[in-house]
């Protein structure tokens, strides 16, 4: 079965970028896509922040990787996207104990988790994949434009096909389905990648969206119908390893700055949605995401 899911994962990074003296972070990296995301990484020499809400899990996988790549400069810190000082907590560390980022990955996610609410009372979904990205890249923002190049990679996913932004239930305040939620705050991904490359023209610092494929990992622990479906088509199923392919391609790949903003799957350019491109929905979702952060809107 490895053999044929090889076959069938047309996607592979072959950059042969090294990166020695760069610094990137990964956010839950501690398991599935962030973990392999986070080994390559640190296999082609780049001090590895490894951001994760567990930080004993997050050790034992640092220490993995320590030792099958040799790069001790692998770190973890601790950070809960569902709760705003966790964030605050590990930006304000991050940026008084190092001098540049060059490459952040906004890996983490949940998906179709029972309904429940981030400390600060946001809808698990939007909260974590979203606005706990959405407030981690703002607070390093300086720092990445003072290292640029830099490149941020918001690890979306095709869902977001059927994701939808209404305004009037961005918390599903008056209808809510799990599924759909996952959906929407993917959508969310793709349009804060846009309106951030559009804000960041000429800055140096490029962005890139990211479909990882349909990979083996922990995410669907909340579906008994998702796990049934992963069984089924297992065959058609990356491994996380292979499913690290395009935020890595994203992260390293040199010559695609002027894709910045664009979306990719497989280690290709992929196709957005409609709702996916439109500018005026970006654009206001990058302000209500403010005012809901208590951030400012022209950063
Ligand atoms: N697996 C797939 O088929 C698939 C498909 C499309 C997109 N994705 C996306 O890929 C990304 C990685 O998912 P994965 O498949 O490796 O799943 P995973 O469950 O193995 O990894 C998700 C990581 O996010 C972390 N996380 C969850 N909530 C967090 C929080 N509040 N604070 C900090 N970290 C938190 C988890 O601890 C875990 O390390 C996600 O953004 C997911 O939406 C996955």
């Amino acid at each position: 079965a490895p053999k044929i899911r090889k076959m069938l994962s047309s996607g592979v990074c072959t950059s042969k970028v090294q990166l020695p003296g760069k610094v990137a972070i990964v956010t839950g990296a501690n398991t599935g896509i962030g973990k392999e995301t986070a080994k390559d990484l640190a296999q082609r020499g780049a001090r590895v922040y490894l951001a994760c809400r567990d930080v004993e899990k997050g050790e034992l996988v640092a220490n993995e990787i320590q030792a099958t790549t040799g790069n001790n400069q692998v770190l973890v810190r601790k950070l809960d996207l569902a709760d705003t000082k966790s964030i605050r907590a590990f930006a304000k560390d991050f940026l008084a104990e190092e001098k540049h980022l060059h490459i952040l990955i906004n890996n983490a996610g949940v998906m179709m988790c029972p309904y429940s609410k981030t400390a600060d009372g946001f809808e698990m979904h939007i909260g974590v994949n979203h606005l706990g990205h959405f407030l981690l890249t703002h607070l390093l923002l300086g720092k990445l434009r003072d290292s640029a190049p830099s490149r941020v990679v918001n690890v979306s996913s095709l869902a977001h096909h059927l994701g939808r932004i209404h305004f009037h239930n961005l918390q599903g305040e008056k209808f809510y389905s799990a599924g759909l939620a996952y959906c929407h705050s993917k959508l969310a991904n793709i349009l804060f990648t846009q309106e951030l490359a559009r804000r960041l023209k000429g800055s140096g610092v490029t962005t890139y969206s990211v479909h990882p494929g349909t990979v083996d990992s922990d995410l669907i622990r909340h579906s008994s119908l998702m796990r049934w479906m992963w069984q089924l088509f297992f065959l058609f199923i990356k491994t996380p390893q292979q499913g690290a392919q395009t935020s890595l391609y994203c992260a390293l790949t040199e010559g695609i700055e002027s894709l910045s903003g664009s979306h990719f799957s497989d280690c290709h350019l992929a196709w957005v949605s409609s709702q996916g491109r439109n500018e005026t929905i970006a654009r206001r979702l990058w302000d209500v995401s403010c005012d809901l952060l208590g951030l400012p809107m022209d950063w």
